[in-house]
């Protein structure tokens, strides 16, 4: 079994847990493929009444294209439940997004979600969060002093480019990757992150996953967070 068979199996394990009637946040990702793909099929199948509100073009796109509805997150009253993937879980089941530079609308959709179900490989989970960069999205405006803060703090920045260009958001930001190695703890640093100006959102996701799906090679395993 390949990585992406494992992303698979969380994308359909994860289907299971909408029901008809549901409005769903839809995450970003190789991994959230399999799972709209598998929630596109239990509409059809099922003739399900969901709404979807995707945390990226890519993903409302893809779901467009499956029959699912699709909603911006201001024209709905709640979502009952967020199903996105994730680059990095440590052991107290804090992450890293962003990896796809989809994690300002992602952290808007899962902090206004009644729950958040998290979906990755075994790759992903890690003793202490930072080996993965962690990615900040920034104002293009200064954007050149924020690098030199984040560089003189140690943070081993890098812009997101592709080629020479910078690479842009949904918003129209900028990304800066931190090669931070060992984070230390999360909360201090994206309290400093928050704290700088400039800065819109930080890849940390802290205390917000309720369940995590991590893909096996023998099944999914299902982790209870909080
Ligand atoms: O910006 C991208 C998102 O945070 C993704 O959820 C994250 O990068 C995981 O993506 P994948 O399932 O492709 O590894």
């Amino acid at each position: 079994m390949n990585q992406d068979d494992l992303k698979k199996i969380v994308g359909i394990e994860a289907v299971k847990y909408i029901q008809d009637g549901m409005t769903v946040g839809l995450g970003t990702g190789s991994t959230v493929k399999y799972l709209v793909e598998a929630l596109g099929q239990r509409i059809k199948d099922e003739h399900l009444t969901i709404i979807g509100v995707p945390t990226s073009n890519r993903t409302a796109r893809r779901a467009e294209q499956l029959g699912i509805t699709v909603k911006d997150i201001d024209e709905v009253d709640h979502i009952d439940l967020t199903i996105d993937g994730a680059d990095q879980i440590d052991e107290h089941y804090q992450g890293i997004k962003g990896g796809g530079i989809a994690h300002l609308r992602e952290k808007i959709v899962a902090i206004n979600s009644r729950k958040n179900i998290w979906i990755v490989d075994e790759s992903k989970l890690t003793k202490q969060l930072g080996s993965f960069p962690l990615p900040v999205e920034v104002i293009p405006y200064g954007s050149q002093q924020l690098f030199k803060k984040f560089k003189k703090r140690g943070y081993n920045p890098k812009f997101r480019m592709d080629g020479n260009r910078f690479i842009l958001t949904h918003s129209k930001n900028y990304i800066i990757d931190l090669g931070l190695g060992k984070m230390g703890d999360p909360h201090k640093l994206a309290k400093n992150l928050k704290d700088m100006t400039g800065v819109v959102e930080h890849g940390l996701f802290l205390d917000l996953v309720n369940t995590i799906i991590v893909g096996h090679e023998d099944g999914p395993e299902i982790i209870q967070a909080r």
